[in-house]
């Protein structure tokens, strides 16, 4: 764990955890998001002072309208992760199509694609409510030394190396998954350091807290009103508490926390769902299922899905296994 020079009066974080598993290329590309995140931070803790508040005036491929900090930290990742020459291609959901990275050799010959929600939960920007990063790291499939293809991106999350979120709340912390457990560890901005605070993440035994938009009631498919009234009822452990804050990455990170369950479901506005399945759901899913928890569109393991376009969408059950299954349950028998 840490320790302290005290002739430095620095922290020395050994990087425990995530390095002893990850190649280092791998670690190297999961520091570079570190420090773009850091710069991200910067710009976030800053928002009512700088000009980053408010929309940037264009909408995205999503026909949402663009936020100044969505648009800001999208360049900081892409720029970052594109000057540390490891990465061949990378998507965003701030970006149409994906972008190709040949390489300081112009040799296609870098190994992995990130995809990215740069900014998740840009409706609470301007009202100083926690907002994150999502990240999804694969191996490229198409061969060394071409440019990459749709197919680099469009893989199951199940082929994902490494997965994992920032949060930008009353601390910094990000969290991230290759495949061995969930590491959370928390920034210390005066220094500039990350503290593996969180080792081994895993959900409580048992969860209370459900969390869905409520306000889209009507708009659910009828397993879901029915699994919300099954929350609400009294008897047993009920009722659970219901807490949803408007970023998946907040929402999602309480969860894991205290327990609990995240519902973002198809809804007659959404028939898809809301969330994109390839940097927010197969993400959150790979987390999920390492730190001993589900994810599911509700039928079908989030991961197993295999994508078509690059912005799809999916209705998203994630949280403690039994909680997830419960759901699950209650969306078979309304079919
Ligand atoms: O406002 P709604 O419809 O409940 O949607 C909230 C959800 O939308 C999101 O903000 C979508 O993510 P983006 O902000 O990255 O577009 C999630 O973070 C959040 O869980
Ligand atoms: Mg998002
Ligand atoms: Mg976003």
């Amino acid at each position: 764990m840490a320790k302290i020079n005290q002739s430095l009066g620095e922290f020395i974080i050994e990087n425990q955890g995530e390095f002893k598993y990850s190649s280092g290329e791998l670690s190297r590309l999961i520091n570079s998001i570190r420090l773009a995140a850091k710069v991200v931070n910067h710009k976030v803790n800053k928002a009512g002072l700088v000009d980053i508040l408010g929309t940037a005036g264009n909408s995205n491929v999503q026909g949402e309208d663009q936020q100044k900090l969505d648009v800001f930290a999208n360049e900081v990742f892409i720029n970052t992760l594109t000057n540390r020459e490891i990465v061949c291609g990378i998507a965003s959901e701030e970006e149409d199509d994906f972008i190709t990275i040949k390489g300081r050799n112009e040799k296609n010959d870098n190994k992995y694609v990130v995809l990215m929600d740069p900014l998740d939960g840009s409706s609470n920007i301007d009202v100083n409510v926690s907002v994150g990063t999502i990240f999804s790291i694969f191996r490229r499939i198409t061969p060394s030394g071409t440019p990459v293809t749709i197919d680099d991106f469009l893989q199951p999350g199940v082929n994902q190396v490494a997965a994992g979120y920032i949060v930008y709340g009353t601390s910094t912390m990000i969290v991230y998954t290759t495949g061995h457990g969930v590491n959370g560890f928390t920034l210390n901005p005066s220094i500039g350091t990350y503290y593996l605070s969180h080792p081994n993440m895993k959900f409580p035994e048992d969860g209370h807290i459900y969390s869905v938009n409520e306000g889209n009631y009507v708009h659910f498919p009828q397993g879901v009103k029915d699994y919300i009234k099954y929350c609400q009822k009294e008897e047993d452990d009920r009722p659970y508490t219901s807490r949803y804050i408007g970023s998946l990455v907040s929402d999602f990170h309480r969860n894991m926390i205290k327990g609990g369950i995240y519902i973002y479901p198809s809804t007659s506005k959404d028939p898809k769902g809301k969330l994109r399945l390839l940097y927010e759901c197969n993400p959150m899913a790979m987390i999920a299922e390492q730190a001993g928890g589900k994810a599911s569109n509700g039928f079908q393991r989030i991961l197993e899905i295999q994508p078509t376009t690059l912005h799809q969408r999916v209705p998203f059950f994630s949280g403690n296994t039994n909680m997830v299954e419960k759901a699950e349950e209650f969306m078979s028998n309304a079919k």
